[in-house]
């Protein structure tokens, strides 16, 4: 009997321990970024009672990987509420993980809220969507967009995210009307940097790292400042299945040539997409336009050979900016593309490389700023683009 009690109260302090010893992620430097998978080891489902393991601690396993949620849960009927029972008017979007909905709450607040496809998550996996959202609320930096709550109720599984006012830079660069004016050529510096340095979080700070696998200007969302978030971080490293909902990618001019031959996501795959993005800031053009003759549909193919070559960079350069920018700025600027969308791989620099040298292209333009007083003398066309703001 009293052996029994014994036996009984190590169990109690075995479950004890492993409970209240939670496996955060930590955010720390590391040496030697590798290819990460957010989500903890997958749980052996075919395992039977009689697994030495699996019978001493048969509740606590999962516990002991899954950090704690710090995030609010809501209700699918707080949702419903705050969307409109998600109404077609409430649409912000639609990705490859399924819908985006704007969230009007009593108290005032606006969210949004993207409803996962039961196709990219089916509704028995509620243990990995837990295991998803640990993973994406741990994320926290300025420039990546952060997850503020989830659902997961009825088999479905809804991320809730801070909302951001000016939607994506796709929209703000391709679908500008007059309420949306032109990106000055701060601007897009200022989301470059910020991008890169949201990317910079993912690979190089965070440990594991983790890829992104999605870097595109859909991605990249403005909020009132045009200060740029990235968004999805996280979200296609921990769904198990996201590589095929991924796979429409591939024409879209984002895809680096080794994942469209090898479908291997890596952190230099990422910084090719970022290249195609920053190539995207500097001509106006999409990543893939259909509606250009063949020669110039991907952005990529037909802008590299031009980048070191300031007169035709000035005539592939955004015609929106009306010639304003700095010269030097441009050409800088077209140095990091050119390195970030390299053919091969192992060439492309690490994001903290691209981050040094997007602040230097900054401070150098502040220093002229500085000296001349403003940046007449060497924009291009002669205006001041660059005066009113700071960048760094
Ligand atoms: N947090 C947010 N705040 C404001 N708008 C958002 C937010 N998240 C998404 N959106 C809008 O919803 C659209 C769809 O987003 P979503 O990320 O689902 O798809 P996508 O970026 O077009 O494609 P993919 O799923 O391949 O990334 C975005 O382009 C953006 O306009």
């Amino acid at each position: 009997m009293q052996i029994g009690y014994i036996n009984i109260s190590i169990m109690f302090v075995q479950i004890l321990e492993s409970v209240q010893t939670p496996a955060p992620l930590d955010f720390k430097t590391f040496d030697t970024p590798a290819t990460i998978n957010l989500r903890p080891p997958p749980v052996d489902r075919n395992k039977s009672f009689d697994d030495d393991e699996f019978t001493k601690k048969p509740i606590v396993v999962k516990k002991t990987i899954t950090a704690p949620l710090n995030v609010t849960s809501y209700s699918i009927a707080d949702l419903q509420m705050a969307t409109g029972s998600f109404s077609i008017d409430n649409l912000l979007g639609e990705g490859s993980f399924g819908r985006v909905y704007r969230a009007q709450f009593d108290d005032g607040k606006v969210l949004a809220v993207k409803k996962l496809d039961s196709s990219v998550l089916p509704s028995e996996l509620s243990e990995e969507f837990t295991e998803i959202v640990s993973s994406i609320s741990q994320l926290h930096h300025p420039n990546v967009t952060e997850l503020v709550g989830y659902c997961s109720e009825h088999g479905q599984h809804l991320l809730v995210y801070e909302f951001h006012k000016n939607g994506s830079l796709h929209d703000f660069l391709h679908l500008s009307d007059e309420y949306n004016k032109p990106l000055t050529w701060n601007s897009r510096v200022k989301i470059a940097l910020g991008t890169a340095r949201a990317l910079e979080y993912l690979h190089e700070v965070c440990s594991p790292s983790i890829i992104h696998k999605n870097i595109k200007s859909t991605n990249i969302l403005l909020d009132v400042e045009l200060n740029p978030h990235l968004s999805d971080a996280g979200l296609a490293s921990s769904i198990p299945n996201a590589d095929q909902a991924l796979d429409h990618n591939a024409g879209s001019g984002y895809s680096a040539p080794e994942v469209a031959m090898s479908g291997q996501y890596t952190l230099k795959s990422d910084v090719y997409g970022f290249g195609v993005v920053m190539l995207e800031l500097l001509s106006g053009r999409k990543a893939f336009d259909n509606s250009k003759p063949r020669s110039e549909q991907s952005l990529v193919r037909w802008a590299t050979p031009q980048l070191h070559d300031i007169d035709a960079l000035s005539k592939m350069v955004d015609p929106e900016l009306k010639g304003l920018y700095p010269v030097k700025s441009l050409s800088r600027f077209a140095d990091v593309i050119a390195l970030c969308v390299q053919p091969e791989p192992e060439f492309r620099p690490p994001m903290s490389e691209v981050v040094q040298a997007l602040v230097r292209l900054v401070q150098r333009a502040n220093m002229s700023r500085r000296t001349v007083g403003n940046d007449q003398g060497s924009s291009h066309g002669g205006g001041n683009a660059d005066a009113q703001e700071d960048l760094s």
